[in-house]
C-alpha cells in the first residue's frame, strides 16, 4: 500500500516495486487509462451490516482507501465507483469529504458483472467525448495495490486485449461427486487464483458484455473469460504481490486494518527545544527505534518540523528545558493548516523530560490541563496529540539504555495503535 506523500496527488508518488526498492514511477503511459471499481456489493460473508466497502479504518471507509489508491496516479484519467442505489448518496458524501478527485460514482446491478458493465458503460460518454484506450477493473475491497503493478497489467491490457493478476493457490482445487464425494483433484502447480487488478482494450471488454448471456451475468465471476468467450482474446496473466487480496471474511477486516497501521508507523520527524540535551536524546531515540523498524529523521534546527508537514504522518517534539507545549501547539496549526490529516490520523508525541526525583504524577498531572485542551481540538482535526513525561532519576542523567527503551517503546506504540482515547494524555516513561 502506497501512501502518496502530495496532499493534492499531482506528483508521481514514490512507490515501492515488488522487488522491495523504492523508486518514483515513471508511468510511460502514452495511451488513455480509466478504472471501473465494482463496490455494489452486501458483503455477507463478512457477517456485517455494514457492507464492507463502507467500513471504517482510522476514521476513513475502505472504498476510499482503494479509491486513492488510482487517483494518486497522473496517467489515470476517470475512475467510476460503482454502487448500490441506496449508497451512492453515501459515497458521493464519501468522495466530497475526503476530497477524491476523478471519480464518479453509478449505481451497480444485482450481480459483480453487472455492476462492472454498468461501470464500463458509464466511461463511454457517447459523442461528447472518446472511451478510454484500457480499463482496469479492481474489486473496491482490494485496497493494497501499487503503481508499478498496476502499470504492468495497463501495459499488458494494451498489447494483448486483456490481462489479469494471479497468485498461486494455498489450497488444492478439488471436484466433489454430488453425493459430497471427493470426485478429483486438481494438480495445484497447474492452476492459478485469479485476482485484480485485471486490464482490458476498452473494446474488448465492452463487447465481451455486449454478448454475455443472462447466465453469465446472473452466475460468472471471472471477466477474463467472458473477454476470452465472447471475443476471442486470451489475456496475458500477470503474477501479483501477496497484497492484492480481497477483504471477504471478518479476519480480512483486522488484517486490512494491521497493514494500514504498519504503512504509518515506518518514521517520524524528530525536533528538539535545540538543547544539547534533547538532541542527545534524539540520538539515541533514533537508534533504538531503529530496532523497532521505525525510521527516526532527527532534524538538527529545533522546533524544525515544517520541512516534514507534507509528507510525515508522525511528529515527535523532545523538550528538556521547559514545557515546549507552546511548540506543540505551533505544529498542530501548521497541520491543520496543511490539512494534512485529511486522509490518515497524524500523530504528535509531546516528550518532557523531567529530572527531578520523587515528582509524584499527581504533580505533574496538574500542569496538563492544556495538554488535553489542545488534544481535544486537535482530534477534530484528525490530528493526535500525546505527552510522555520521561523520568529520569539524578543519577540517570546519561540516558540509560533502559531508559530509552522504555521512552521508545511507549513512544512507537502510540504511533503504532492510532488510539483516539488516549489523545491528550500524560504517560510517564
Ligand atoms: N452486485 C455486486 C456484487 C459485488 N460487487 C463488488 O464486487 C467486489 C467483489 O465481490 P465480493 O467480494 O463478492 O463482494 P460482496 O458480494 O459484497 O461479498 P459477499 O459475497 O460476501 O456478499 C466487491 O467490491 C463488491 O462490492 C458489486 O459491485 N456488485
Ligand atoms: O466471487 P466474488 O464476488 O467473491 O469475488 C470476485 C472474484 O472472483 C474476482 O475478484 C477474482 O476472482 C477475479 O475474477
Amino acid at each position: 500500500m502506497n501512501l502518496s506523500s502530495d496532499p493534492d496527488r499531482s506528483g508521481q508518488p514514490e512507490c515501492s516495486s515488488r522487488h522491495g526498492g523504492r523508486h518514483k514511477a515513471t508511468s510511460g503511459v502514452h495511451f488513455t487509462v480509466s478504472v471501473v471499481l465494482p463496490a455494489g456489493g452486501t458483503g455477507e460473508r463478512t457477517g456485517l451490516v455494514t457492507p464492507k466497502q463502507f467500513y471504517m479504518f482510522l476514521n476513513r471507509p475502505l472504498i476510499s482507501y482503494t479509491i486513492q489508491a488510482f487517483e494518486r496516479l497522473s496517467w489515470i484519467q476517470h475512475i467510476v465507483v460503482v454502487v448500490a442505489e441506496e449508497s451512492i448518496a453515501l459515497t458521493r458524501d464519501i468522495v466530497q469529504r475526503f476530497q477524491h478527485t476523478k471519480v464518479r460514482v453509478v449505481s451497480g446491478g444485482a450481480t459483480r458483472h453487472r455492476s462492472i458493465f454498468n461501470g464500463v458503460q458509464a466511461l463511454d460518454p457517447g459523442e461528447s467525448a472518446a472511451t478510454p484506450d484500457v480499463v482496469i477493473i479492481h474489486d473496491a475491497v482490494r485496497p493494497f495495490v501499487e503503481e508499478d503493478f498496476l502499470l504492468e497489467i495497463a501495459m499488458a491490457a494494451k498489447e494483448n486485449g486483456a490481462s489479469g493478476a494471479i497468485r498461486p493457490l494455498v489450497s488444492t482445487v478439488i471436484a466433489t461427486t454430488s453425493e459430497g464425494y471427493l470426485d478429483h483433484s486438481l494438480e495445484r502447480g497447474k492452476y492459478r487464483a485469479s485476482e485484480m487488478p485485471q486490464g482490458f482494450l476498452y473494446g474488448v471488454i465492452h463487447q465481451a458484455y455486449q454478448k454475455c448471456s443472462e447466465f453469465d451475468f446472473d452466475f460468472g465471476t471471472e471477466c477474463l473469460h467472458l473477454a476470452l468467450q465472447h471475443t476471442g482474446t486470451r489475456a496475458k496473466l500477470i503474477e501479483g504481490p501477496p497484497t492484492l487480496w480481497k477483504v471477504t471474511y471478518k479476519r480480512d477486516l483486522a488484517a486490512a486494518e494491521s497493514i494500514i497501521k504498519e504503512t504509518l508507523c515506518r518514521s517520524a520527524c524528530v525536533t528538539s527545544d535545540g538543547s544539547k540535551r534533547a538532541r542527545e536524546l534524539g540520538r539515541c531515540l533514533q537508534k533504538v527505534m531503529a530496532s523497532l523498524d521505525m525510521e527516526l529523521d532527527v532534524l538538527p534546527e529545533p522546533i524544525g518540523d515544517a520541512s516534514r508537514l507534507s509528507k510525515e504522518w508522525n511528529f515527535i517534539k523532545l523538550f528538556v528545558n521547559g514545557s515546549g507545549l507552546s511548540e506543540v501547539e505551533e505544529t498542530v496549526k501548521a497541520l491543520e493548516a496543511a490539512n494534512r490529516a485529511l486522509l490518515h490520523p497524524v500523530v504528535v508525541v509531546w516528550v518532557r523530560l523531567d529530572t527531578s526525583d520523587g515528582m509524584s504524577v499527581s504533580e505533574t498531572g496538574a500542569g496538563h490541563l492544556p495538554l488535553m485542551e489542545l488534544a481535544s481540538a486537535a482530534k477534530l482535526q484528525n490530528i493526535l496529540l500525546y505527552g510522555i513525561h520521561f523520568l529520569l532519576s539524578e543519577e540517570d542523567a546519561g540516558f540509560s539504555e533502559g531508559s530509552v527503551k522504555r521512552l521508545a517503546e511507549l513512544t512507537y506504540t502510540l504511533i503504532h495503535d492510532r488510539n483516539a482515547l488516549l489523545a491528550g494524555q500524560m504517560l510517564c516513561a
